[in-house]
């Protein structure tokens, strides 16, 4: 038998439903590789509620034991209890926040998170991000679409990041490679996280209002769960103070995003890079005239290495489920 043939797990009478939520940013391709194993029903792909859509699906809902997400959409309770053979949850992400994941305990649903070795590509998005807020690229670049290369010079003061105190808000693979990345443009770093690390020799804080306080930027790595929501609140935007600037590629619930705006526009920060959103996909519009402010759509794992290698690996991890099941 091909190499191939042994890893299909049925034969084409008895693919195994795979119930999707998107979105299908590769997903063709992971189509193409798996359509021998599963029968795609792409939830992502309709309006409608999930009773609905596999009603005309003609799918029975205690058929599904397997659900490919990622971070676009919420794996609820409610979405745990309508299946009820459900047990596994793959998540192209890193991040597992979209998972109802006491519901998943409690029901014995494995969750698996199948993001790729991306710490690299959300650390660059991160410095891109700083490095467009300091030397205000994004808002030059509009400027001259708009109106040509002649302009108000003071409008366009940047700061320069050498120098900077950056205070690192989780330090996990993520954390650490912004460091990395900060460290060789001569920054001095500084870090919150949920334990003070044994072999790292930055300055450890257990207070972010404190980190906050000695820092001209945070950099927001860390997960979010009950104990990170709003780790950035108003009191650690006024330490942090009217130059400082936050970047966040972790999650939008980190940051009190209604507080984030007000003191942006009050000027008691000086500027955000924001990658991600308190409700995603939307951005609070007051944010879009603001030319110390750089935008990305929950962009920064969004390269095409790391997307591969998400499919990849969620595509091995369904597949040792199915095989042992
Ligand atoms: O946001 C991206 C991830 O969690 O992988």
């Amino acid at each position: 038998m091909a190499m191939e043939d042994k890893h299909n797990l049925k034969d084409n009478k008895e693919l195994q439903p795979l119930l999707v939520f998107g979105p299908p940013i590769i997903f063709p391709t992971f189509e193409a590789q798996n359509s021998h194993n599963y029968r795609f029903l792409k939830a992502f792909s309709s309006q409608d509620p999930l009773h609905q859509f596999l009603t005309e699906q003609k799918v029975d809902p205690s058929s599904i034991q397997a659900i490919l997400c990622n971070p676009a959409q919420k794996v609820s309770a409610d979405v745990i209890r309508f299946l009820p053979s459900l047990r596994i949850i793959v998540t192209t992400s890193a991040g597992t926040d979209h998972i109802d994941l006491v519901e998943c305990s409690r029901h014995s649903i494995q969750v698996a998170c199948a993001a790729g070795d991306h710490a690299g590509d959300v650390a660059d998005m991160a410095v891109g991000l700083l490095l467009d807020v300091l030397c205000k690229i994004s808002a030059a670049d509009r400027h001259v679409r708009k109106r040509g290369p002649s302009m108000p010079l003071n409008v366009f003061f940047g700061s320069k990041l050498k120098g900077k105190r950056v205070g690192i808000v989780g330090l996990g693979k993520i954390g650490t490679a912004v460091a990395e990345r900060l460290e060789a443009f001569g920054c001095s770093m500084m870090y919150n996280s949920r334990k003070e690390k044994a072999f790292i020799s930055y300055p450890f804080y257990s207070n972010v209002v404190e980190l906050a306080g000695d820092s001209d930027v945070l950099v927001l790595c860390c997960p979010l769960n009950e104990e990170t929501r709003h780790i950035v609140n108003r009191e650690v935007m006024l330490a942090l103070g009217k130059d400082g600037c936050i970047v966040n590629v972790g999650r939008g619930g980190l940051i009190d995003e209604k507080e984030l705006v007000q003191c942006l526009m009050e000027g008691e920060i000086g500027g955000a890079g924001l990658d991600v959103f308190e409700n995603e996909p939307i951005v609070p519009t007051d944010l879009f005239s603001l030319d110390n402010v750089v935008l990305s759509p929950h962009a920064s794992s969004l390269t095409s290495d790391s997307l591969d290698e998400s499919y990849k690996l969620s595509a091995e991890a369904l597949q040792v489920f199915f095989s042992s099941n």
